[in-house]
């Protein structure tokens, strides 16, 4: 795995301090609205249960699986919901937590399910920011890094379906998809 990587862009260490500065700072500002935290699947799991581990308030979780990447670095442009969640998010102050934000096409689709839902409020958190790739006006409430416009892998986040279990985050070398 570690032959298909151009580059690291955080260390196991590195983003294990940024998610600890995370999860403080949700504790602090969620401090008595027992959120439902949602675990965007496949890619956020990992930075989920690091996550929550760094929250000391109480809190709810649950899980939605959706994709729109399928077996390539580009969005297919529909994102498909393959679980659904299990609690009801209606009058809920709703926290969701994903590994990265590209195109925002995921995100924007899941805040407006989750708004016709009746969610009390939405916050997003997300680990990684590839802005220059945005096709909609969307940003997160917490951000863990900005990343350069690359495909990366490691940390829950995949090239199809591998390199997910890697403990950092690293480019993945364009040889690897460009054939
Ligand atoms: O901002 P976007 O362009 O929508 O990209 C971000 C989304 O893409 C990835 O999911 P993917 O569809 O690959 O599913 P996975 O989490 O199962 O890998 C990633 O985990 C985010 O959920
Ligand atoms: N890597 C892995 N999955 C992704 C990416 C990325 O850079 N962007 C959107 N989904
Ligand atoms: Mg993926």
């Amino acid at each position: 795995m570690q032959k298909d990587i151009q580059e690291i862009l955080y260390s196991e260490q590195e983003i294990q301090d940024k998610v600890k500065e995370m999860g403080q700072q949700l504790s602090h500002d969620f401090e008595g609205r027992n959120p439902l935290v949602i675990c965007v699947l496949k890619g956020a799991f990992i930075f989920m249960a690091d996550l929550v581990k760094q929250i000391t308030i109480p809190l709810e979780l649950d899980f939605m699986a959706v994709s729109s990447y399928g077996q390539s670095t580009k969005s297919t442009g529909v994102v498909k919901i393959i679980k659904d969640l299990d609690i009801s998010v209606e009058g809920r102050h709703v926290l969701i937590v994903e590994d990265i934000i590209d195109s925002g096409l995921t995100l924007s689709y899941l805040i407006d399910v989750l708004e016709r839902r009746n969610a009390l409020s939405i916050t997003v958190a997300a680990l990684f920011d590839k802005p220059a790739r945005r096709t909609v006006d969307l940003d997160a409430d917490y951000k863990g890094f900005i990343i350069p416009d690359a495909f990366v892998v490691g940390y829950g986040l995949d090239y199809a379906e591998k390199y997910r279990n890697l403990p950092y985050v690293g480019i993945l070398k364009p040889e690897v998809y460009s054939h």
